[in-house]
């Protein structure tokens, strides 16, 4: 078999796999009609319930699970458009055809008010028939993989909940809250890893263009040459290797908005034209001599110090006072240590639903997670609990769980005690506890401390001569 007649195949395989899960409900009151469509229809792969009148049809639709009407617009009982009328109450993602002998303005108008697919002309053909019928389930398709696709990615987004109750997530709670249903463009400030873009979507969500895309881009992980293309589009031949016409981000936010992350990182070139952007409102694809007006709203984020940037000329100053029209500052988790356990009970119930909820982590673990520093702030606590999540068989989580680092410092921390010391003190414990594990072994100690043989020697010297005074 040739590859088109495989893929023909195929195609017709699957146009009647999604045929065959779609039942159409039939009502005309001419009996000849009933008999023809009652053999035809479930030829084509559909099942089929026949009515001859409007009311057996209302029936039939409260009785079975129909998936499309194949409804005359005269009948006895209920009109078609009635008919359709009720069944969109019953059962709103239903689907309509309507068949007529005399298709009217008024008809037409009717029929679509109750969002019928399409209409056909009596004495209608089979082909007719089976071609709309086929788009029907196409449609049906279509609106399956949407719902389906729409899940995956709000289960890959997450939700936008800000965890954690400390004064100042509260304080940042509210600025969201008073600038989200505003059009102002919004500079979010925070260390990496804080919840910036947790922050911007949180302003869409609040926003009222929340129903329409929120794009988000980080300006960083994009190469230079990329950069135009991605945020504007391109037209076919632009440049090279640009063989189809693409649409950049600024269309695909349009009505919602737009998230640049790391707008720090935007080469000065990119900054000029984003500010026209904004300015203006109008983009242009690369390529491409017309412009076109979009609607977006635009979410900024950096952990850059953008005002030493513009002294240094690396951001432009009229972008900067462009983009910040409104600030938000995201604290570093160091500065809300008491939120790190309900976020860490939040990012823990992402991998796990076993365990109680007010004792997912021991106290030796949490009090580990509080001393920690925090360098990488949530994103950095989120990857320590997806580890700690892995190793643990059964919950709570222990400090054996967590990283090495985290069990290494309580294993130092146990050893030397809470006492206060010096540093000179803490060296000699460290000299003493070696000496001890290695009998004496001056080589292997030396290996251990990261020291050589020779400053070993001096500091034993000097530890002698100490105790001898
Ligand atoms: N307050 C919070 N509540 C719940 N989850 C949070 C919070 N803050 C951050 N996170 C989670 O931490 C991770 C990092 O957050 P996010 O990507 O928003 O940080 P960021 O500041 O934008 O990072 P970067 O600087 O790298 O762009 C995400 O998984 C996010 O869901």
């Amino acid at each position: 078999m040739t590859d088109k007649r495989k893929t023909s195949a195929k195609d017709a395989a699957k146009a009647k796999a999604a045929a065959s899960s779609m039942h159409i409900l039939f009502a005309d009151d001419e009996k000849p009609l009933q008999e023809l469509m009652r053999k035809e229809l479930p030829r084509m792969g559909y099942r089929v319930t026949v009515c001859p009148d409007g009311i057996t049809a209302v029936e039939a639709i409260k009785r079975e699970r129909i998936d499309c009407l194949l409804v005359d617009l005269n009948m006895p009982g209920f009109s078609g458009i009635e008919v359709i009328a009720q069944a969109r109450e019953i059962r709103p993602e239903i689907e309509a055809i309507i068949m007529t002998a005399n298709p009217s303005t008024e008809t037409a108008i009717d029929a679509i008010k109750y969002g019928t697919f399409d209409y056909l002309t009596k004495p209608t053909r089979l082909a007719d028939i089976a071609t709309l019928l086929g788009r029907v389930s196409e449609r049906r398709e279509g609106k399956r993989l949407l719902a389906a696709l729409m899940h995956r990615l709000k289960r890959a987004e997450g939700h936008s909940d800000l965890i954690g109750g400390h004064e100042s997530m509260e304080a940042v709670r509210k600025l969201i809250g008073r600038v989200a249903p505003t059009e102002s463009t919004v500079l979010v400030r925070g260390e990496t890893g804080c919840g910036k873009e947790l922050v911007a979507r949180a302003i869409h969500d609040q926003s009222l263009r929340a129903d329409k895309p929120f794009v988000a881009v980080n300006c960083g992980a994009l190469p230079e040459n990329l950069i135009e293309s991605e945020l504007f589009g391109h037209t076919k031949g632009a440049f090279t290797g640009a063989d189809v016409t693409r649409v950049g981000l600024f269309e695909v936010a349009s009505g919602g908005t737009l998230f640049l992350d790391e707008i720090g990182e935007l080469p000065l070139a990119v900054q000029a034209k984003l500010l026209r952007v904004l300015e203006t409102g109008d983009i242009r694809r690369l390529g491409d001599n017309e412009s076109l007006h979009v609607d977006v709203r635009i979410v900024c984020a950096t952990h850059r110090d953008l005002e030493t940037m513009v002294s240094e000329q690396t951001f432009r100053e009229d972008l900067m006072f462009r983009i910040n029209t409104f600030e938000l500052r995201v604290p570093p988790l160091r500065e809300r240590i008491d939120d790190l356990v309900p976020l860490a009970n939040h990012l823990l119930r992402r991998h796990r639903s076993d365990g109680v909820d007010d004792r997912l982590f021991t106290e030796d673990a949490i009090a580990e997670l509080k001393s920690h520093q925090w360098p990488g702030n949530v994103r950095e606590l989120a990857n320590v609990i997806e580890h700690a999540s892995v190793l643990c068989d059964a919950l709570p989580v222990g400090v054996e769980h967590l990283p090495s680092h985290f069990s290494r410092r309580k294993l130092r921390d146990d050893l030397i005690g809470n006492a206060p010391m010096s540093l000179k003190e803490l060296e000699q414990i460290a000299i003493d506890r070696s000496m001890k594990r290695h009998d004496g072994n001056k080589k292997a100690v030396a290996e251990e401390l990261g020291v050589s043989l020779k400053t070993l020697y001096n500091r034993l010297s000097l530890t002698s001569e100490s105790e001898a005074a």
